[in-house]
């Protein structure tokens, strides 16, 4: 058996399940990463273990991931078949949803999962996801540390202002705010400036975090002061198959004249809308972009313009802009949609290097922008890599 200390990441989005396996024997180093997506549809897996080792590509029979948990149990047995005598001391997991007071990733305890269980209808098509896939870790690996990384937690950093709706002050208390997600991601980022650009992590930072989820954050310092996601995954930015912002009057209306239960409506608003429901055709970028029809183009009009408008509110939250970060499977890899999103924004200093953007560089605005723009690929795995190793190398 292998006495190289190894760290589990699991992932579980709405519709996904991200794993990574990595060496923490010192800085964490990557030893495998891969997603199985569309699971419960037409489950597909993709991983990779590595230089010299030939990643795996292929769909998976319906039964292999019918649902989460049998997604995790196919990742495993992928993993062992791979890494026959890893043992992982830890695993690591992300959490959509870590409430008003956790602001750190929490080693699980029944406490912790109990508290967490309790904020699943806030978070309803990830977080119950994310315990599940606790609980099937717990139950694979009953000797590691389990540790829960939060989503939320590093947007905590917001002030009042940002944290707060006009409600009447009772539901505040209750937990009803702006929490704010894919903090993960924007750790990572933020991490990431002030290694590569740490003049930039000190100033005014906008990052769009662009995949299937989709959202925005505004920076100073490195730390959230703003975000486009609100009380859950479903406000700012329209995306994949929600709605984004939107009235709260069309719940009354679908409730009242359209005659819809609230899950029905719940069902609408997270698995409907977004730019399949705009598009009529899919929740999948690529596939807009190629379709060229009215309706993918008004759906991808769409999207642009709340970026847009996302861009222009954080901006002043900030009281100006020295950056703007593009990262997620859509602002990672579509030089279309940043190109729309930076045209004609030379009022808010940004000005776009096509030829930059085009070969994806690192930095894509031209020099002399004002404000940069830069595109820099998100890990959540490794910040919840470093999150188990720390508590596992503080309990020694
Ligand atoms: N080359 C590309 N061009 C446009 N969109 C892309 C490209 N590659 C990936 N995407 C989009 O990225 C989105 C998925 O992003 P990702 O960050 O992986 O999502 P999530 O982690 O939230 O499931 C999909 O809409 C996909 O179409
Ligand atoms: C919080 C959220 O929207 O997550 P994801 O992008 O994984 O759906
Ligand atoms: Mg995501």
């Amino acid at each position: 058996m292998t006495t190289t200390p190894v760290a589990l990441t699991l992932n579980a989005g709405s519709s996904s399940l991200k794993f990574g396996l990595f060496d923490i024997s010192g800085a964490p180093a990557v030893m495998a990463v891969g997603q199985i997506d569309s699971i419960g549809k037409a489950p597909r897996l993709k991983a990779s273990f590595g230089p010299g080792r030939s990643p795996v590509s292929r769909d998976l029979t319906p039964a292999e991931a019918a649902d989460h948990k049998s997604a995790l149990a196919t990742a495993l047995a992928v993993l062992r078949e791979a890494f026959p005598r890893a043992k992982a001391s830890a695993v690591g997991h992300r959490v959509v949803h870590g409430g008003p007071s956790y602001d750190r990733p929490m080693v699980l305890t029944p406490e912790v999962m109990e508290e967490l269980r309790r904020l699943s209808p806030f978070a309803p098509i990830h977080q119950p996801h994310n315990l599940a896939g606790i609980d099937a870790a717990v139950e694979a690996f009953p000797e590691a540390l389990q540790v829960a990384c939060f989503d939320t937690a590093f947007h905590r950093t917001h002030p009042k202002v940002n944290d707060v709706f006009a409600l009447p002050r009772e539901y505040y208390d209750k937990g009803v705010r702006r929490y704010g997600f894919h903090g993960l991601s924007y750790d990572y980022i933020s991490g990431e400036l002030k290694r590569i650009a740490p003049l930039i992590h000190e100033g005014r930072v906008i990052v769009a975090h662009l995949g299937n989820g989709a959202s925005m954050c505004g920076m100073i310092g490195g730390r959230s002061v703003a975000s486009t996601m609100g009380f859950t995954a479903l406000d700012g930015l329209p995306m994949g198959t929600r709605t984004g912002q939107i009235d709260p009057g069309v719940i009354f209306y679908m409730v009242q004249q359209e005659g819809m239960s609230i899950d029905e409506v719940r069902q609408l608003f997270y698995s409907k809308s977004g730019l399949l429901g705009l598009s009529g055709l899919s929740n999948d970028m690529r596939a807009l972009e190629a379709a060229g029809t009215v309706e993918a183009n008004e759906a991808i009009d769409y999207f642009v313009f709340r970026i847009r408008r996302e861009l222009g509110g954080l901006a002043a939250a900030l009281g100006g802009l020295d950056a703007l970060v593009f990262c997620g499977g859509i602002g990672e890899n579509s030089r279309l949609i940043r190109e729309r999103v930076c045209e004609g924004m030379g009022w808010i200093g940004l000005e776009l290097d096509r030829e930059r953007n085009g070969r994806n560089d690192t930095v894509i605005s031209t020099d002399m922008s004002r404000a940069r723009v830069m595109v820099v690929p998100t890990n959540e795995e490794l910040v919840i890599a470093r999150a188990a190793k720390d508590f596992l190398d503080t309990r020694g």
